[in-house]
């Protein structure tokens, strides 16, 4: 079929008509377009339920969306096969930088939440997991001069910041933010960074956003690479239409959320959305099992010349070293509902799915902020027990080896780690170790067992880590 002959989306034809705005969406990327918009589209009052979403970075993603009027197929793909769904639950696709629209639409009484998927790197947490405001000096600028009206802030959270001021010169009342961003405990981190930027513009807009501004924690999953070209080609081929911007998605999804939205939400549960009390224990299993996995996945598979998730695991080495980890892990996830052992089971055939290019590059970027809550957790829970915690202290490892390797590396303490990389054996290791967590480095025996790891993954390694099983992972007791 040749493209001009082609059809594009449109919504008359696919009978999925405009609902009104009552979410607004920062970070249009992938992820929220085969998560929450999915969810959204499926909860039994979906009809009710527009999403305004905001690109980050770059207007792209939304003038490919916006050209099709927000519509998008979503590819599911399992081991057998795809299967095609048409989304419209994102009604208007927005450029990140149009502030005045952003500011417009928080401050509407009709809207309701402001949810999140804008990476962990953009919550400005130091290695301590504090709120660092030295990354928005540009923006604490840019408010101060204009009280928030220019059109020159650029991160997610000065934008938001300056919405939410609008939202109280509106009195339109509470709402709620909505992390769905890989953290531990990401309602309370997006409170602390939010109000502790409003704090540093106006102190009298943070205290409105502590009365006024609900926090929600969720733990998010459904492994969600990045759109290729030849995912475009296939839904013109299979579906018969031209679209730009599909999103491809394993079939698995789980949304897991806790905390109170004062004006109301989409009846996500419908949808097979679970709300809980205490998420800590189901943010654990996800955060520290798939999470904790893709990272020393990224780092070790990248070492060892890898591309993607599912031809890493099939390396023996990378696979051991997951199963060592997931072991120490497991010992530290305790609740009756977590079903460890099921979980697993389901994690290993998800990963094995090699029809889902989710590739390792993608996975590594912002180690340094992912570590802290991927690793560190459970080495020191291990360690506690008077064990090495060597299964975790090797994606530690791996990462450091990464690190040296790379002359791009994106990560937002790149220059603090180009710095520690110039140190050279344990000093090194020790700073980079402090970049993940401070105090980590401090350590002399962390120290020693991640320099004893160090090279595990190397292409022509030898070591026992690189070609036995999980149990020669631990080199010893931390007695
Ligand atoms: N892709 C997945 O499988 C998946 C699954 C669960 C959770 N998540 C969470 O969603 C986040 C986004 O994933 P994605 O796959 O949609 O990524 P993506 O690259 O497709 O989109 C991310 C969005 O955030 C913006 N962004 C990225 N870094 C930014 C920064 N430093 N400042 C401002 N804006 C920035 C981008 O411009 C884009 O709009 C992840 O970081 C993760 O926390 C992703
Ligand atoms: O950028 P990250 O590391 O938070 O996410 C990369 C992947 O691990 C992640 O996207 C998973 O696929 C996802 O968390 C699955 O739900």
């Amino acid at each position: 079929m040749s493209a001009n002959k082609v059809p594009g989306l449109n919504r008359a034809q696919v009978g999925l008509p405009k609902a009104p705005v009552r979410i607004v969406h920062l970070g249009l990327g992938a992820f929220h377009r085969s998560h929450e918009a999915w969810y959204t589209q499926h909860a039994g009052d979906g009809g009710e339920w527009g999403i305004a979403a905001f690109t980050g970075r770059r207007p792209d993603a939304a003038l490919a969306l916006a050209a099709q009027d927000g519509l998008f197929t979503l590819i599911e793909r399992s081991g057998d096969g795809d299967a095609f769904e048409v989304i419209g639950s994102i009604v208007e696709a927005v450029d990140g930088a149009d502030v005045r629209r952003l500011q417009e639409l928080v401050s509407a009484p009709e809207t309701v939440m402001v949810t999140l998927t804008i990476t962990e790197a953009a919550y400005g947490l130091d290695s301590t997991g504090s709120f660092d405001a030295s990354g928005f000096a540009g923006d604490l600028a840019v408010l101060a001069s204009a009280a928030g009206a220019g059109g020159t802030l650029t991160t997610p959270l000065g934008r938001l910041v300056s919405a939410l001021a609008a939202r109280r010169e509106s009195a339109a009342g509470p709402i709620a933010v909505v992390s769905c961003d890989n953290l531990s405990g990401n309602g309370e981190v997006a409170r602390r960074a939010i109000t502790g930027l409003a704090e540093a513009w106006d102190a009298g807009l943070a205290r409105w956003i502590e009365k006024n501004v609900s926090f929600v924690s969720t733990s998010v999953d459904r492994i969600t690479p990045r759109t290729t070209e030849a995912d475009i080609a296939e839904v013109e081929e299979s579906c018969g239409y031209r679209d730009s911007s599909p999103v491809v998605a394993e079939p698995f999804r789980d949304w897991v959320i806790s905390g109170n939205f004062p004006k109301g939400r989409p009846r996500w549960e419908d949808a097979g959305a679970v709300v809980v009390d205490d998420l800590e224990p189901y943010e654990n299993r996800k955060l520290w099992l798939l999470n904790g996995a893709h990272s020393l996945l990224a780092y070790a598979g990248q070492l060892r010349g890898h591309t993607t998730v599912a031809q890493a695991l099939e390396d023996p080495s990378c696979r051991n070293a997951v199963e060592a980890f997931w072991g120490e892990a497991a010992e530290h996830l305790h609740g009756q509902d977590l079903r460890i052992p099921e979980y697993l089971e389901a994690l290993r055939a998800r990963f094995a799915n090699g029809r889902i290019a989710h590739n390792l590059s993608q996975i590594a970027a912002d180690g340094s902020t992912k570590l802290r809550m991927r690793a560190v957790p459970v080495l020191a829970a291990e360690r506690s027990q008077g064990r090495s915690g060597a299964g975790s202290s090797l994606m530690l490892a791996a990462w450091i080896d990464y690190v040296a390797e790379q002359k791009e590396l994106k990560d937002p303490r790149s220059d603090s780690i180009a710095a520690a990389n110039r140190a050279q054996g344990a000093e090194r290791i020790a700073a980079l170790l402090n970049l993940v967590s401070e105090g980590l480095g401090e350590d002399p025996r962390i120290v020693a067992l991640v320099a004893r790891q160090s090279s595990t993954f190397a292409k022509d390694s030898t070591t026992a880590a690189a070609t036995a099983g999980p149990a020669h992972l631990v080199p010893e007791r931390n007695s």
